[in-house]
């Protein structure tokens, strides 16, 4: 059986987590398994290292700052090999560009566009643990690239579907994913099963505890996540295909802090759009409010950029800047009550309501980032407790 294995940062920082790891991989190794292991960087390292390239100049660029942040992975995948080695297993490392693994030239948020997997299954039959770098690859002129923050579950998936593996786990801090950021809500539960669409919307909508693409990736080739923790090695929870769940409407709530919201009036649309394209504007939601009158929602630090932008051209906007969005998740959870009960929820505490949005799978409140915890505990104690 080939199994992944992809260990997070918390999970791989300082020696001795590392030593807790090499530990895990042999015993399923001596288990029957062919183990693949894919790495991020220490915990921390890749935030220290944005800082750094900051200090040395206020708008990097992209390729730069990708040779820069794939550092953090070579070294847990150097330490992580060495550490196998050191337990008596045979154990080799290789990063993005000694596996030619292909992404686009978007740097700093690349999509992988191919994987070939001979040099990994050639090593694994040659009784080698193959550790791998995640959330990096390199472009068609051998430049390196990265997946966006959090991308080395990304890499995982990728990786896995490349090798055909019989088992995807995916290691972190916590022991599953949980009814909302346990970090936040002291009382969320566990979950034990959640649907490819639900886990795809939750990290959508801000629950960082998996890369969103990785699971978008899962879904279309069908493979079961397993998301476990590192450091009581439990049983997790199980993201996979919809038609094995048991039926429940609401699954979760996700929240997005940090954004703002811009009205501008803006003569013609497609020109808007095209600005927002080239200022490389990354929008949550896009409303016409009146003939030549937008309502942008986007990441504080992009709001900021665009208003700078279109104010030196000399338009008219307004922007508010003390946004946040709270969803709640669920397959179907548009086409029932939940929405009005939500809503009627943040009326009676009084939390203003800046919009509301939905689909399918989720609604979406955007309100003052201040009420976003509170928002957060009302719900689940409404919802699951
Ligand atoms: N719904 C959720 N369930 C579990 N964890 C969540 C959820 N939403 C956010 N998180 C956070 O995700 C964190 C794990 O993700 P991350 O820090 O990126 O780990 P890693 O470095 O292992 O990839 C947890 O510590 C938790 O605070
Ligand atoms: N090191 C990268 C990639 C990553 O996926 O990290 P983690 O698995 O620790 O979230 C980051 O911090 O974004």
């Amino acid at each position: 059986m080939i199994v992944v294995q992809k260990f997070g940062g918390t999970s791989l920082k300082g020696s001795e987590r590392l030593r807790e790891v090499a530990k895990w991989v042999v015993k399923n190794k001596n288990e029957g398994n062919k183990m693949v292991v894919i790495v991020s960087a220490p915990g921390g390292m890749t935030d220290s290292l944005i800082n750094e390239a900051k200090e040395m100049n206020t708008n990097p660029k992209g390729r730069e700052l990708d040779m820069l942040l794939s550092v953090g992975e070579q070294i847990s995948a150097a330490l992580l090999a060495m550490g196998i080695e050191e337990l008596g297993e045979k154990a080799v490392s290789f990063n993005a560009s000694q596996l030619q693994l292909k992404t686009n030239g978007e740097h700093n948020n690349a999509k992988i566009l191919n994987i070939s997997p001979e040099k990994i299954l050639e090593n694994l039959n040659n009784d080698y643990i193959v550790i791998v770098t995640g959330f990096q690859g390199v472009d068609d002129e051998g430049n390196i690239t990265t997946l966006g923050r959090g991308g080395s579950d990304t890499s995982a998936v990728a990786i896995g579907a490349a090798v055909n593996a019989n088992k995807i786990e995916i290691y972190t801090d916590v022991d599953g994913v949980y009814t909302s950021d346990p970090r936040i809500i002291k009382n969320a539960k566990k979950i034990k099963n959640i649907s490819f669409d639900e886990m795809i919307e939750m990290a959508d909508k801000g629950s960082k505890v998996l890369h969103c693409r990785s699971v978008e990736l899962a879904s279309k080739y069908e493979i079961p996540i397993h998301l476990r923790s590192a450091f009581s090695w439990r049983e997790g929870t199980w993201i996979k295909k919809e038609k094995t769940m048991e039926n429940s409407v609401v699954r979760g709530i996700s929240n997005i802090n940090n954004l703002a919201n811009l009205k501008i009036n803006f003569k013609n649309m497609d020109e808007l759009v095209d600005r927002l394209e080239e200022n490389n504007i990354n929008v949550k939601l896009f409303q016409q409010l009146e003939n030549s009158k937008f309502s942008i929602l986007t990441e504080k630090e992009d709001a900021l950029r665009f208003y700078k932008v279109l104010k030196k051209d000399g338009y008219s906007l307004e922007i508010n800047d003390d946004l946040g969005m709270i969803s709640v998740i669920g397959l179907g959870i548009a086409s029932n009550n939940i929405p009005r009960k939500l809503t009627k929820i943040l009326n009676s505490n009084e939390i203003n309501i800046d919009s509301i949005s939905s689909n399918q799978t989720s609604v979406s409140y955007v309100i003052s980032q201040n009420n976003l915890n509170n928002a957060n505990a009302i719900f689940h104690r409404e919802l699951f407790e």
